[in-house]
């Protein structure tokens, strides 16, 4: 269980430009849930992952995973169980390194590895057989530099790159918000495949309602630093825009849904 208690953050702390983030953010993440994130602009959702990555430190409060603190935990200690894939296709890859090269790099995460003596080509029946499971032809195209690809080819081997070793919780940020719908939609069914199938803990931020509704057991709404809505079970099974929006409505929460959230559900 991935557990954050009585979080708080502020930043710029005592300036003009102070921004009190969180007051005191609890929440609970079980092993292999799939959990999807909305919120509006500002709301606290990329903090929310920074602190969990590491990223930054929260002013107080505790981080635990699986009963262990890791609340000072550094980045990149935290990064051998906790993996991300950012909004933008450029990070997450090496574009100057072919696709071959980049899950060499991702199979090598964490140990000591250098490009120096080329890659073990006994993984290449491996790598295929991944990337050949995305149907995205990139199997045929091992030798190519990763600069040459698509924004949604890049993105879906971030992706297989993020996952290649199971990482225990992956963090999903924004990960198809640069992308053209359809390749958004072939992403997020990539996404929804890959974590069902390695049973991955999941927390998945999107700005479109859709995908936040149709994917993963649990979906959180971030408003101004605090989760005004948690839907799980079969209320999450069964929930629709229709009923998410009555639902708004119905606690006189219908400002926390801006433009861009609302003009996704359409
Ligand atoms: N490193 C930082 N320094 C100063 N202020 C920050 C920093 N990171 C976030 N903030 C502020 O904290 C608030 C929450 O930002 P955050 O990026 O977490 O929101 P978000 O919900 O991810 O928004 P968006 O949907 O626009 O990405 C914003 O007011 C932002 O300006």
């Amino acid at each position: 269980m991935l557990k954050l208690e009585h979080i708080k953050k502020t930043f710029n702390k005592g300036s003009a430009n102070e921004v009190v983030l969180f007051t005191d953010l609890n929440v609970a993440i079980e092993d292999g849930e799939f959990v999807t994130i909305i919120g509006s602009n500002g709301s606290g959702k990329s903090t929310f992952f920074n602190i969990i990555s590491g990223n930054i430190l929260q002013d107080s409060g505790k981080i635990s995973f699986q009963k262990q603190d890791i609340s000072k935990v550094p980045e990149h200690k935290r990064s051998q169980y906790i993996g991300r894939v950012f909004q933008d296709p450029q990070k997450g890859t090496a574009p100057s390194l072919t696709i071959l090269q980049n899950m060499a790099m991702a199979y090598n995460k964490g140990k000591a590895f250098g490009l120096t003596k080329g890659v073990d080509r006994s993984l290449i029946p491996l790598f295929k057989e991944e990337l050949t499971n995305m149907q995205l032809g990139l199997e045929d195209k091992l030798e190519v530099l990763v600069g040459a690809l698509s924004g949604g080819q890049r993105q879906a081997l971030s992706l297989l790159m993020a996952t290649l070793i199971k990482p225990e919780v992956l963090l999903l940020d924004e990960h198809t918000a640069a992308l053209d719908p359809k390749t958004s939609d072939l992403i997020i069914h990539l996404t929804d495949k890959i974590v069902k199938e390695k049973k991955m803990t999941t927390i998945m931020i999107t700005h479109n309602l859709k995908h936040a509704i149709t994917y993963g057991d649990r979906l959180l709404m971030f408003h101004k630093g605090d989760i005004i809505l948690d839907i799980k079970g079969e209320e999450k099974k069964t929930l629709t825009v229709e009923k998410l929006i009555e639902k708004f409505n119905s606690l006189n929460m219908i400002d926390a849904l801006d433009d861009e959230l609302a003009f996704s559900a359409q």
